[in-house]
């Protein structure tokens, strides 16, 4: 199945900026993209990272397998219409996905790049429903992954995208699972959401690596545990 994997290449994870520096955002969006391609080709498809700026794929650092099977395309159209044309049926892309003569029937998958937590069964989950549209949503009510099949079905990212989709289902008589996964439903958008990589995040996951590298801990000193720098931790 085709996997579209959206990328902000530029001013990525602008929700995280409170506790990174600029680089730091960039490199944490890099490692969770990293991630993301990997989990997806261990489930035996192919990612092509949908970007809106060029990205080469040498310089996400990924395991030969994986940057074998990756594909990069650069679309500088938001989010919504970039995803629009390479569903079934869609306008189509200079990368072929949608395109005309491309079976009306040939799925489509997408998969958001800050699925921090995604394991390649994680994304079989969603991978290898038969509904005419899937969706694995996020919490506070995005869409994570969708899965499409429907010709007439159209996605509209951002806001609860996740009802959204369902009502858009519905509108073109298209059936649609929703399927409930923890990994999948994490996607990392504010501070907050950095506690789940470091409970939940794998050894070797790039993601983890990096706020290990960051220097960010725990810190359940008191209410919710949240996140700290291991440094600023200690000065108090
Ligand atoms: N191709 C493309 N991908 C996008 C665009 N906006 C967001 N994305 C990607 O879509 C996924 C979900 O993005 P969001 O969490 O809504 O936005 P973000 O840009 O990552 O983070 P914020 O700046 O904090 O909103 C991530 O994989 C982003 O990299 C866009 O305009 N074009
Ligand atoms: C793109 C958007 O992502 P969120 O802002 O929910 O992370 C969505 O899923 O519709």
């Amino acid at each position: 199945m085709r996997v579209v994997v959206p990328f902000a290449a530029e001013t990525p994870k602008t929700r995280l900026e409170s506790v990174f520096s600029p680089d730091e955002r960039s490199r944490f969006a890099r490692a969770m993209l990293a991630d993301v391609l990997r989990a997806i080709a261990e489930t035996g498809h192919e990612p092509t990272v949908v970007s809106t700026a060029p990205l080469a794929v040498a310089d996400l650092e990924l395991p030969e397998a994986v940057a074998a099977v990756t594909s990069v395309a650069v679309d500088e159209r938001p989010l919504t219409d970039a995803v629009n044309a390479r569903l079934p049926g869609g306008d189509g892309a200079a990368d072929g996905i949608g395109a005309a003569g491309d079976s009306d029937r040939n799925p489509v998958a997408v998969v958001m790049a800050d699925l921090a937590l995604a394991t390649p069964g994680a994304l079989e989950g969603v991978l290898t429903t038969a509904a005419d549209v899937a969706i694995a949503p996020g919490r506070g009510g995005g869409t994570n992954a969708l899965v499409v099949r429907h010709p007439a079905f159209r996605a509209d990212y951002h806001g609860t995208s996740y009802l959204d989709h369902c009502e858009i289902a519905q509108s073109v008589g298209a059936d649609l699972e929703t399927v409930d996964s923890f990994r999948l439903g994490t996607d990392i958008d504010e501070p907050a959401d950095l506690v789940e990589v470091l409970v939940h995040g794998r050894a070797g996951d790039r993601a983890l690596a990096r706020l290990h590298e960051f220097g960010f801990v725990l810190d359940d000193r008191g209410g919710r545990v949240g996140v700290a720098r291991e440094g600023d931790l200690a000065s108090e």
